[in-house]
């Protein structure tokens, strides 16, 4: 008997162990972290930490703040008190993000990043040697061909937005059938084609025929959000792997950015697995720590059959590539851009060492989507927001693109400075994806980061002061009193008491500067957190100067020298992270993309559009995953940019 319940204690214990162990790893870090030594900023609440004033931070500029009290590395507190490095310092993100494999993602983001990608062999989840095989089949020399697909998804948007200015009442033409292959154009190296594709425009006012375009006109107020993001959609659709979305087609979709077509099943199933993935709960701080309670998903039927839904599909798009391959190598080819997915089938050798699964590759449709379609519409409405506040940028803009030649090719039209230094400046204060983790995951168990700008560390406490003394004469006098149990109890109790008033524990930071002492690097633990805030270290007055916040294009005509620190891929920028080569990149592979149709997009929109705000009106950010615009005045109307639109006059 005693025997059977020795081995019930024994199950019960492994089982609470595995149950409890991120608990007790993460009371460990607490104590033995090197971590526990930084300043950390005073936390609102035990079991949140500091992670909802991270979570607003474009809107209450938190990291600045933070910055500027605790210097630009430091701690702050998440899930019941475990701390986060946060950096802006630029050596130690050259260095985390310059070695990639000993610093991924930390597992929770990865679990719920597939979770959104539908599978878990997406680019932007794998780590190590399968993201390395992927890597070198995802090459990118075919953006370029891929710019007709652009031009004519942004001339559909601007002559549907034609249509709303100039008729504000009557709803945009019906959809065509929905069909699930886009029929490609062949490839066209010339702008001509917008010139030929220019609406009409009316001469002077006394000519107008439309009363929306008299200079006293007053526009028409258009969510440009929705919009954007269902051409966007149709974009990554069409360019990343030849399906037709339609949903800048579709007339009134009720939920154009979480819900985008419903009566097309792609865009369906992927709306019920990004809608539950993007949901910020409780339960979701608490699946992070605890793998077990991933298991519940409150609309699991509904997930598992959007998950069928995108295998399906996904399977019968690959096998038309591997059609399309096989017509080409007979011969039997015609000249149209391929899709990004097409690029993959046709560089992946079947038979060779680094070949790519078939569920490999069927992750990447869900990883397009996921990294290329939101991002996209957040950075083109972010762009346009930004020249609405800006009249006079928006002007010089519009006046360049329009001087552009008839016969302007894609190069004119993607190196134009004017155009090249909006995009810039935009992608910099409008980061879409505003901040990223890494952790450290390298083989040695402690490990040392430099640091440019130094960190403050709390200066070591001698190990045996009297304190050590004079608990034992306490212990043993309360042994001898009142027997060794009560006397560990009491201790125990006044330990706790002692450990709460210990501002490192309480996470305050006094900054009395007898307490601490400047180092050049920094050291972490493995499974130590590292939170790397893109849109912070973009917006940096240290490196941009005291303006960091404004929208100024003409600043990338000489930018500060201090810039050249920031190592991103887009150059003095982290919007699309860091662009070091060594040991492993993980930054945005999707980069020239995203590039090519911004600026396609905003050439053709701007053209023959006029972009303005209303006064009265205040947007901020609400970042869940990628950062998106809201009306501070009505935010349970969820995501929008209400932009007032008017036709240029020529
Ligand atoms: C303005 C638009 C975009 C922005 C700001 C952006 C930004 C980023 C960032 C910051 C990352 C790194 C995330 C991390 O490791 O924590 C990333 C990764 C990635 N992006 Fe983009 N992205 C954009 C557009 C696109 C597009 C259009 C595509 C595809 C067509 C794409 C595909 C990817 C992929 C596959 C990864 C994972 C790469 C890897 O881990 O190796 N992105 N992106």
């Amino acid at each position: 008997m005693s025997s059977l319940l020795i081995a019930l204690a024994l199950v019960l214990f492994i089982v609470l162990a595995y149950l409890l162990h991120p608990l007790v790893w993460l009371i460990a870090s607490l104590c033995f972290s090197p971590l526990a030594r930084l300043p950390s900023p005073p936390s609102p609440s035990f079991l949140l930490g500091n992670l909802a004033a991270i979570a607003d931070q474009e809107n209450n500029d938190v990291i600045t703040s933070w910055t500027r009290t605790y210097g630009s590395t430091f701690t702050y507190r998440g899930f019941i008190g475990g701390r986060r490095l946060l950096t802006t310092d630029p050596t130690a993100l050259n260095y985390i993000l310059g070695h990639a494999y000993d610093y991924p993602k930390p597992e929770f983001v990865r679990a719920s990043l597939s979770a959104m990608v539908a599978g878990e062999d997406g680019l932007l989840t794998v780590e190590g040697d399968i993201h390395r095989r992927q890597n070198q089949a995802f090459t990118a020399p075919h953006i370029r061909s891929l710019v007709p697909i652009f031009v004519e998804k942004a001339t559909e948007l601007r002559d549907l937005l034609c249509t709303v200015v100039d008729a504000p009442v009557a709803p945009p033409s019906p959809p065509p059938p929905l069909a699930s292959r886009t029929p490609r154009s062949p490839v066209i190296d010339s702008f001509a084609i917008l010139r030929s594709l220019d609406p009409v425009r009316p001469k002077s006012p006394m000519n107008a025929t439309f009363l929306n375009e008299l200079p006293s006109s007053p526009g028409v107020v258009i969510d440009i959000l929705s919009y954007l993001a269902r051409a966007t959609l149709d974009v990554i659709g069409s360019a990343g792997f030849g399906y037709t979305f339609n949903a800048l087609a579709q007339p009134h979709p009720s939920d154009p950015i979480n819900g985008p077509a419903p009566d097309n099943e792609l865009a369906s199933a992927f709306a019920v697995i990004f809608e539950t993935a993007r949901k910020f709960r409780v339960l979701s701080v608490f699946q992070s720590w605890f793998p077990l309670l991933r298991r519940y998903q409150p609309n699991g039927a509904s997930i598992k059959a959007a998950q069928a839904t995108i295998r399906r599909v996904g399977s019968a798009l690959i096998d038309e590539r591997l059609e399309d391959i096989g017509l080409a190598s007979v011969g039997r080819t015609d000249a149209r851009p391929r899709d990004l997915l097409s690029v993959l089938v046709s560089a992946n050798d079947a038979s060779g060492p680094s070949a790519l699964s078939r569920e490999e590759i069927a992750s990447q449709i869900s990883t397009f989507l996921a990294a290329g379609h939101e991002t996209s519409a957040s950075a083109l409405t972010w762009t346009l927001y930004a020249l609405a506040r800006s009249p006079q940028e928006q002007g010089k803009l519009r006046a360049a693109l329009l001087r552009l030649p008839d016969d302007a090719s894609t190069d004119n039209v993607l190196t134009l400075p004017e155009l090249d230094y909006v995009v810039r400046e935009s992608l910099r204060l409008h980061a879409p994806v505003s901040s990223t983790m890494r952790v450290y995951a390298g083989a040695a168990p402690e490990t040392v980061v430099p640091l440019s700008r130094g960190v403050r560390v709390r200066a070591p406490r001698p190990l045996l002061t009297w304190h050590a003394p004079a608990a034992l004469a306490i212990f043993l006098s309360l042994d001898a009193a009142f027997g060794w149990s009560m006397a560990l109890a009491v201790m125990l109790c006044a330990g706790v008491w002692k450990m709460r008033a210990n501002p490192l524990l309480k996470g305050e930071c006094t900054l009395d500067p007898a307490e601490w002492m400047v180092q050049d690097h920094v050291r972490l633990r493995r499974g130590d957190i590292i939170t790397i805030p893109i849109q912070a270290i973009n917006r940096d007055p240290e490196v941009w100067g005291e303006d960091a916040r404004e929208f100024r294009p003409s600043r990338w005509l000489q930018p500060p020298p201090n810039t050249v620190s920031i190592n991103g891929l887009y150059p003095r920028t982290l919007t699309f992270l860091n662009g070091s080569p060594i040991n492993g990149n993980r930054a945005c592979i999707g980069f020239r993309f995203a590039i090519a149709e911004i600026k396609v997009f905003l050439c053709v929109l701007l053209r023959s559009l006029e972009f303005s705000i209303d006064d009265d009106i205040v947007i901020e950010k609400r970042v869940n995953v990628v950062t998106r615009p809201f009306v501070a005045s009505a935010p349970e109307l969820g995501n929008q940019m209400p932009l007032r639109v008017r036709r240029v006059l020529s």
